[in-house]
């Protein structure tokens, strides 16, 4: 039947769907955003801007914050407050500055003397706070984590977090659908991290871009739910916004019991797994873009440049700029080769290690531990290994992990074991590699200096890191005797899909318990109109070119500057380490923008394709804009950078068509000025011929034209958004998450106050009797 396909759905067109509050004619959507997690590093200007607007976090109950980047991971026996536990400044304030805000909206707060501490990603589904079915947002990149779940989960810059807080939605368009089928068996040996690590190797860092991937196949469906958050966790390296694995068996198995999801075995529980169970792609559901791999294809996988997707099986060699076809890529293997100390043909094996580093919201989790420790144990870390340090995704893990003996078979082997966080992932805390260190480490991103300035990073999973620790070289932990393939699930467990009504008088008290007052939680101020941005109407100025591809956020701003709690200061860190020379922290005259005329540009024209990928830190256009640049233009973008600069006042202009580049770069070359006509949509030369049109989506434009701001248009919706809550507290009563903040009500002369501190109880009762083991 011709058009009959159109109606099949994918399990991303099903989610979100469900969640869109409105639709305008551009396409352009409203999108309900059911659970908002918080961290402390790209929180504080968002909440400054709610604080100056003088507005309310609209949904305390969904949302749930935590402190994971800056923290120390030493242990915490003396551990009083953060503002004693904290030594250095910057981190301490902005550690201190989300408690300060936690408590003045009214959160619930995971802090440093709460075992529920830990990485925003690994507590977010051990609470159960993660559900199938839900749209998942924080200030970060790696949300795509909790896709693991069936839940349509990204990350998204401060002024998304702001525009979250305010009105629990965000303005988004419909994604790509992208599917990743990996069928047949992985090879014993072989777990998930290797599988995306694999994936990202064939499909390149741009090559999710404007796409949601559907991880699927027999191979990913015999993954535990550790191991696929583990690989939707790497969704963004591949360049997609969020990745989806279909909730089933193995998802419910694991909510059971969680503080946060529907009680087990009761009529909600039913209710939802019910629906749950109905998020899954329509058979014959079209997609954009199909990837079909075998698990047998797939060996232990190690990455070898500064880019995620310089990866190879542990049996190859340094590969060669010979080796790529492409111009591009030649040039990064070059520069990549050169950054690392490597050189062509050496095989993998050989190459030697300064430290290992087991944690990161990809790999710290009970798990990965345990595999980990399955290779180390009765083993000593090799003489070359200089420190060694696992790290725990949360304070829960480490406990269980304490419980189960693990720390010990760490300790014992030479390694450290420490508190919880993110630790050596960004090296935002004290742990960190000193320049040329060379690390295996169980994370997400191999950039430049990601690990610490000229740190060289080896991505790989838990088994294949505790190997590299014991031989002090990169190694193939099928080597090892011990070593298992321990993401494998267990025995599936089966669930009644049973529906049970669940319109009782209880079920509709709880219901129309959320919000408590009725609208407590709305904003007063909200009349639509806002501070507002500048217009962006034409830019006219010198325009700085820039050979290069993949540019990362953490090359446009380091992780040691997203300490600060402002917008704005950041131009002189803008391309840190391309411009000053680390060793002395003088200019390096090769860079472009330490060069006249470019020290005053205000247009950048990069040739090589997806620039911005990475980390979703706003950052990095703060960074361009407090330099001056207001304008960037490159072949492709990475999906949270590209929207980042909008909500600015910037304008990002991708342009595929090479030969119109190559004239934009020319004239920027020869050092002239360019135009950008946004009304017009065109680019000119300085004496006004046209050199290029280009496109650039209506909305968007509409707002940068006349310097409208989004949370402003959005409050004009207010009413929409009550009505989807009605219908959705009804539908999904699951979702209003009452169960932490009713147990904090105090009955202060009838005001409804939150204390942003360890949540004494939680659905299931007191905290002191949570089992700790799941
Ligand atoms: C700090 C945060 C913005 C960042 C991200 O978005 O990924 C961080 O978690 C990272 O891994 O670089
Ligand atoms: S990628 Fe690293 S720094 Fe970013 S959230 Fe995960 S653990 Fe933290």
């Amino acid at each position: 039947m011709p058009g009959a396909d159109k109606k099949l759905k994918t399990l991303y067109d099903k989610v979100f769907e469900d969640h869109i509050v409105n639709e305008q004619d551009d396409g352009t959507i409203l999108l309900y955003i059911d659970r908002h997690l918080v961290h402390e590093v790209t929180s504080p200007q968002a909440f400054e801007g709610l604080s100056n607007a003088g507005r309310k976090v609209r949904r305390p109950d969904c949302t749930l914050a935590t402190v994971d980047h800056n923290i120390p991971t030493a242990p915490r026996k003396n551990f009083k407050n953060v503002e004693t536990f904290v030594e250095e400044a910057d981190s301490r304030l902005q550690c201190m500055t989300l408690e300060e805000n936690v408590k003045n909206f009214g959160l619930t707060y995971f802090g440093l003397d709460d075992d529920r501490q830990g990485i925003v990603h690994v507590i977010g589904p051990e609470q159960g706070f993660t559900l199938p079915g839900t749209t998942v947002v924080c200030g970060d990149s790696h949300t795509s984590t909790h896709g693991a779940f069936g839940s349509l989960a990204f990350g998204i810059g401060t002024s998304e977090v702001e525009h979250v807080l305010a009105t629990q939605t965000l303005l988004t368009k419909r994604s790509k659908n992208m599917r990743v089928q990996v069928d047949g068996e992985l090879h014993p040996g072989v777990t998930s991290k290797d599988v995306v690590l694999h994936i990202i190797g064939v499909i390149g860092t741009a090559g999710g871009t404007g796409c949601v991937i559907e991880f699927c196949g027999s191979v990913i469906r015999s993954l535990t739910m550790e191991a696929r958050m583990s690989m939707c966790n790497m969704s963004i390296e591949g360049g997609a916004r969020a990745g989806m694995v279909a909730p089933d068996e193995v998802t419910f198995e694991y909510l059971k019991g969680r503080p946060l999801a529907p009680k087990y075995d009761s009529a909600e529980w039913k209710k939802a797994v019910n629906y749950w169970t109905s998020l899954r792609s329509d058979e014959g559901a079209k997609y954009d873009i199909d990837v079909f791999l075998d698990g047998k294809d797939i060996l232990p996988t190690v990455s070898w440049g500064t880019s995620p997707q310089d990866v190879l099986p542990i049996t190859g060699v340094v590969p060669s700029p010979d080796d790529f076809e492409d111009e591009n890529r030649k040039l990064s293997c070059k520069r990549a080769l050169e950054y690392m100390g490597l050189t062509s043909g050496t095989p993998l094996k050989d190459i030697e290690l300064d430290k290992v580093f087991i944690g990161s919201c990809t790999n710290s989790r009970l798990e990965d531990l345990r595999a980990a420790a399955k290779v180390v144990e009765g083993k000593k870390i090799a003489a070359n290994i200089k420190r060694a340090m696992v790290v725990p995704g949360s304070g829960l893990i480490k406990k269980q992990a304490e419980a189960e003996g693990l720390d010990k078979i760490f300790t014992d082997a030479g390694f450290e074991w420490r508190e919880a966080g993110c630790s050596m992932c960004l090296g935002m805390n004290p742990d960190i590699l000193s320049p040329r260190e060379r690390c295996a480490s169980t994370s997400n991103r191999n950039f430049e200096g990601r690990q610490g300035a000229l740190g060289r990073t080896h991505l790989m999973a838990p088994a294949m890191a505790a190997a590299a620790a014991i031989v002090g070289k990169l190694t193939d932990v099928r080597d090892f005797a011990q070593a298992t393939s321990s993401s494998r699930k267990a025995a599936p467990i089966s669930i009644q899909p049973e529906i049970e009504e669940l319109d009782t008088e209880s079920d509709l008290e709880r219901i129309l318990d959320v919000p408590e007052d009725n609208e407590p939680h709305a904003n007063t101020k909200s009349s639509g109109t806002s501070a507002g941005l500048p217009k962006f109407t034409t830019l006219k100025g010198i325009a700085a070119p820039m050979n290069r591809a993949n540019v990362d956020t953490d090359a446009i701003i380091p992780k040691q500057f997203l300490k600060t709690i402002k917008r704005t200061g950041l131009g002189t860190a803008l391309f840190h380490q391309f411009r000053y020379n680390s060793d002395n922290g003088s200019e390096l005259p090769d860079f472009v923008l330490n060069q006249e005329p470019y020290r005053n540009a205000k247009i950048l024209v990069v040739s090589g394709p997806n620039f911005g990928c990475g980390s979703s830190r706003e950052h990095a256009p703060w960074a361009l804009l407090d330099f001056g640049i207001k304008c960037v233009i490159a072949p492709s973008f990475a999906d949270i950078f590209f929207n980042n600069t909008f909500k600015n006042g910037m304008l990002p202009i991708p342009i595929s068509d090479e030969a119109a580049l190559q004239k934009i770069t020319a004239e920027a070359a020869a050092g002239k000025e360019i135009e950008v006509d946004l009304v017009n949509q065109v680019i000119r030369d300085a004496d006004g011929n046209t050199i290029a049109p280009f496109e650039v989506d209506e909305f968007r434009k509409h707002c940068l034209v006349n310097g409208l701001d989004d949370i402003g248009l959005t409050l004009q919706m207010e009413s929409k958004i009550r009505v989807f809550e009605t219908k959705r507290s009804i539908e999904t009563p699951w979702l209003d998450g009452s169960g932490y903040l009713k147990k904090h009500r105090r009955g202060n002369g009838g005001a409804t106050k939150v204390e942003a501190a360890p949540v004494p109880k939680t659905n299931r009762g007191d905290v002191k009797n949570e089992p700790l083991e799941w």
